[in-house]
């Protein structure tokens, strides 16, 4: 079995790209269940056709539209969520590929259920499914958090939060933390706020933040198209309750608190050792004979130090409790979708297409999309392969992603590659089909 499902997802050929025609391809079934596609820059083109492992669970038709991408994709997830299964899906493609249209949609109005981008077509069903538990339960009621953040140029913007700046660092836990501005507060307090999370107890309310917060993503020229997303948008969707919240809340208050204990202690320590030892005239360093190290001084401090981290262990075990004691197997399950910035696509000869004039600030930009790309392909190549060390630290996309990889469990990942059937983007789609064909054909 894979461990990633891949799927690929033809976009209707545009207006002006009908001049030079369409790739030539075919969808192959010959190891079901899985599928290959087999493509041909056109169809004259007799020999030079290139086939795919059989890696794809569906090829979607440049016809079909959202919800059928989602009731096939997306819709056999949200038992698992609903089981305590965290669940990622991603969309991969070269500029103007198709990936907003498939996880954001360019309609919102969920009138239009045929439209609706996958992560709010998913937003509505889980709704539905918690209105269903919460009306059961005598208990608390479950809602979705949601966080937005984009991924630029090696920094990190909180969508709900005036795009501010957020900082991806790895804690002494080995896990990455994604975390917004930090506070100096009375008593030397300094609290790190985590990425905003919204919480939403009604659809409604869930799009209504999405739809504010993506008027803020970032777009620019692609080598493509005008309005090419120039980021890697992140949306997590989490299954929240009120007591969860409040204990993460407890949580950063005890930790803040700790910052300035345990700050007092370590320049205590250092104060005291300090006093052990004297320079000498050539330099170097000796016992100090006249001294006295204040021991006594130094355990006072350890042991306040000690009497608060405690408090932020019994914070942490408090919401563990919380998790374990609910009803709902759900609460605190994520589901993430992803929409990658566009890779940028160069001729045979190296150069760009002369459709589309972008700045050098652009280029840059583009230069280093194609590398975070490059790094989230050979860490879903390593991960579906399941080897022991996956290149993680290799961008800070990958950074970012990495507690989804690490959470989502074999088989809970999604990547829908979307693909342009114009001929004059034949390498670009040539290049995601290789690897779509690469990461679902690996097995574990
Ligand atoms: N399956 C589809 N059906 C109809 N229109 C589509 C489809 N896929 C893409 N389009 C249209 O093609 C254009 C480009 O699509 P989109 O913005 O989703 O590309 P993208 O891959 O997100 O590009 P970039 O990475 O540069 O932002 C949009 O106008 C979009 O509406």
């Amino acid at each position: 079995m894979s461990s990633i499902n891949v799927f690929a997802r033809w976009r209707p050929l545009s207006q002006p790209e009908d001049k030079h025609g369409e790739i030539h391809r075919k969808t192959l079934s010959d190891c079901p269940p899985l599928l290959a596609v087999s493509v041909n820059p056109q169809a004259s083109a007799e020999g030079r056709s290139w086939v795919s492992s059989p890696a794809f669970h569906a090829i979607f038709e440049p016809g079909d539209n959202n919800h059928t991408v989602y009731n096939d994709v997306v819709a056999p997830n949200i038992p698992k969520i609903l089981q305590g299964e965290n669940c990622s899906v991603f969309a991969y493609g070269h500029s103007g590929s198709g990936k907003t249209h498939t996880i954001l949609g360019y309609d919102y109005d969920c009138q239009n259920s045929q439209k609706l981008g996958l992560c709010l077509a998913a937003a509505k069903q889980l709704f539905d499914a918690l209105h269903g538990l919460n009306e059961k339960s005598e208990g608390e009621k479950l809602g979705i958090g949601l966080s937005l953040f984009e991924l630029r140029n090696k920094s990190a913007f909180d969508l709900l939060n005036h795009r501010n700046q957020c900082h991806i660092r790895e804690g002494p836990d080995g896990k990455v933390h994604i975390r917004g501005e930090t506070e100096i507060l009375e008593g030397g307090k300094v609290r790190v706020r985590p990425i905003v999370q919204r919480l939403c107890w009604t659809f409604e309310s869930f799009q209504h933040e999405l739809i504010q917060a993506i008027s803020q993503r970032t777009t620019g020229s692609s080598t493509v198209h005008e309005q090419s997303s120039r980021t890697h948008a992140v949306f997590e969707l989490e299954i929240i309750s009120q007591s969860l919240i409040d204990a993460r809340h407890a949580l950063f208050d005890r930790q803040s608190e700790l910052v300035p204990v345990g700050k007092r202690a370590t320049d205590i320590r250092i104060e005291e050792e300090s006093k052990g030892v004297i320079r000498t005239a050539d330099g170097c360093w000796a016992p100090n004979p006249n001294s006295r190290i204040d021991q006594e001084r130094i355990d006072v401090a350890e042991a306040e130090k000690a009497q608060y981290e405690a408090l932020v262990t019994a914070a942490e075990q408090n919401i563990e409790a919380i998790l374990e004691a609910s009803a709902f197997p759900c609460l605190g399950v994520k589901m993430v979708f992803v929409d990658l910035a566009g890779a940028e696509f160069y001729d045979d000869n190296g150069s760009r297409p002369q459709t589309v004039r972008q700045t050098p600030q652009e280029r840059q930009e583009g230069r280093q999309i194609n590398t975070d790309l490059l790094a989230l392909k050979q860490v879903m190549g390593a991960w579906a392969e399941g080897q022991k060390r996956i290149p993680f630290r290799s961008s800070t996309l990958t950074m970012a992603l990495r507690e989804h990889f690490m959470s989502a469990g074999k088989g809970n990942s999604t990547i829908i590659v979307t693909i342009s059937p114009a001929t004059e983007q034949y390498k670009a789609t040539l290049n995601s089909l290789k690897y779509a064909s690469l990461v679902g054909a690996a097995r574990v």
